[in-house]
């Protein structure tokens, strides 16, 4: 915790930034206190974190630089946040007098090297604003998170996102080139732009999935690939709900045979009916794969999955037509968020997600068992499935979807009542058949509790970085790595 006080706090950020870019407007710092993890909080407006110090804008890697060494000469807790999109905790200020680092004035495009195909952003470039302008461009760089029109690149660095075409393109981290990165001590450190290197250990990945815990994000670059729509192929079938083992295994089949489809994906009937209920029958799971790429090459993966599909009678062809139409509309902006604020604050009622991982031969029984338990053993449940979105050689995701209604409780009382006990049951059933509890969304300080129950001994390492690192424990106390009681 801060050796000095509030009050000295926000003077020293003023001496560095100056005062307009130092905020401490009350509403704006309780807004600033938490994320999405605790929604229904966020919603109702009440406020149960430690409230910050002050949100701070910051303009470039030397002021990051200065501000950090500030922090950590004066062990203040700092935040970095770029398009406060987390939903895992990882934006809570969980300790006293906490400083929120916002990067999203570092919003400048600083080079688009089209014969290296590889484009360099500050860390505050809104990732729609850049993939609208490279697309103008025939460009993409084929990451297209749900929180695309949200999220900006320090933050889909620093979680290790990945986007709806990534058994394509991988995740972010398969993307990213070079990087820059600013650590507590004031050390700014530039990682080359360079296809590949055996020169050492792969350094980007100890900022990559930092989650802001063991540096600041300022600088990214990405590869590009080219943007061709017109040739894109769409693949769906319906089978049913009771046949979901067959539809992972399906998935399981178009990856193991060798292609390379952009989207992968299996939702059950429960999660299926949010997407598909005005032409889906409700007992229907739904299998949906998209080609993106060359023409010749995108044929040749429709041609080939409907060849694999063929082979199952249980499966029921899909117009291509509907899924395509569907598709278009996947991404969520400021807008679902302002009317899903209303319609929880109307209904009581609120949808959460879950996102695991596991290999082919445990995932179905991680998805059966932990819809099971959720049904029999949390109150209030309205509905739960899922969908399985991302698929490897090896193994797939499942992102588990539920909602509840939020019955005689106080507001600051829903999270112990619900979304954590959820939680809960999803990881003891992942860990149990060998999962990971977190696929895409970081482990924020929702899942930092079992963090030695995921990593095993290879919890030495992560403890060891945090630890060489940050010796003060000025970043983002309580993520990656949970506070101690
Ligand atoms: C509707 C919705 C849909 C989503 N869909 C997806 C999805 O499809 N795929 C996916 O991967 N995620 C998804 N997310 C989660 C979220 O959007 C991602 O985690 C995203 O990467 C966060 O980016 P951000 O800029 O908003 O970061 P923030 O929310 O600002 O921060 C996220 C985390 O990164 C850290 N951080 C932020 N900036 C920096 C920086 N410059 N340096 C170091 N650390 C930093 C923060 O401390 C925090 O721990 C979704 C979220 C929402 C609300």
């Amino acid at each position: 915790m801060a050796i000095i006080g509030r009050e000295e706090i926000v003077e020293g950020l003023k001496k560095i930034l100056g005062e307009d870019r130092v905020i401490t407007d009350e509403q704006v710092l309780r807004e600033s206190s938490l994320d999405r993890y605790r929604k229904y909080e966020q919603v109702m407006e009440v406020y149960t974190q430690p409230i910050p110090a002050a949100v701070i804008y910051v303009e470039s890697a030397q002021e990051v630089s200065e501000v950090l060494q500030f922090a950590n000469d004066n062990e203040i807790n700092v935040v970095p946040r770029t398009g406060h999109s987390a939903i895992e905790g990882g934006l809570e200020t969980a300790l006293k007098d906490s400083v929120v680092i916002d990067g999203s004035h570092m919003n400048k495009i600083l080079k688009v090297d089209e014969y290296n195909m590889q484009v360099t952003c500050q860390c505050g470039v809104p990732l729609q604003s850049l993939d609208d302008m490279l697309r103008e461009r025939g460009l993409t760089t084929g990451h297209s998170p749900q929180s695309k029109p949200l999220a900006q690149l320090g933050g889909l660095v620093a979680t290790r996102s990945i986007g709806q075409f990534s058994t394509l393109y991988g995740g972010i981290e398969d993307m990213i080139v070079g990087l820059e990165a600013v650590f507590p001590n004031g050390k700014i450190c530039r990682i080359k732009n360079i296809p590949r290197r055996a020169a050492g250990p792969d350094i980007r990945h100890i900022i990559c999935g930092n989650e802001g815990a063991l540096c600041f994000i300022t600088e990214v670059t990405m590869k590009l690939f080219p943007y061709l729509p017109q040739n894109n192929r769409y693949i769906a079938y319906k089978l049913d709900d009771s046949q979901m083992k067959l539809g992972f295994d399906c998935l399981r089949e178009v990856m193991v045979a060798g292609y390379k489809p952009s989207f992968a994906r299996l939702y059950d009937a429960a999660d299926a009916q949010q997407h598909f209920s005005g032409w889906l029958e409700p007992d229907k799971a739904i299998l949906i794969w998209m080609a993106e790429g060359p023409a010749s090459i995108t044929a040749a993966i429709r041609d080939g999955i409907e060849e694999l599909m063929s082979k199952h009678p249980e499966l029921e062809v899909v117009d291509p037509k509907l899924i395509e139409k569907w598709y278009v509309g996947l991404n969520w902006g400021p807008e679902n968020i302002a009317q899903e604020a209303i319609e929880i604050k109307e209904t009581k009622n609120i949808g959460i997600t879950t996102e695991v991982s596991g290999c082919w031969d445990c995932i179905y029984e991680i998805y059966k068992t932990s819809c099971e338990r959720i049904a029999n053993e949390i109150p209030d449940i309205t509905m739960i499935g899922g969908h399985s979105s991302h698929s490897y050689i090896n193994g797939t995701n499942m992102y588990f979807c539920y909602y509840y209604n939020v019955v005689d409780c106080a507001p600051e009382e829903e999270i112990n009542k619900y979304h954590n006990p959820i939680n809960q049951i999803i990881c003891e059933q992942v860990l149990k058949y060998g999962g990971s509890i977190v696929h895409h969304h970081g482990l924020g300080k929702a899942r930092a509790h079992y963090v030695t129950q995921e990593y095993g001994s290879s919890y030495y390492m992560l403890k060891t970085l945090k630890q060489a690192f940050d010796p003060n424990g000025i970043m983002n106390m309580g993520t990656l790595i949970p506070l101690r009681k």
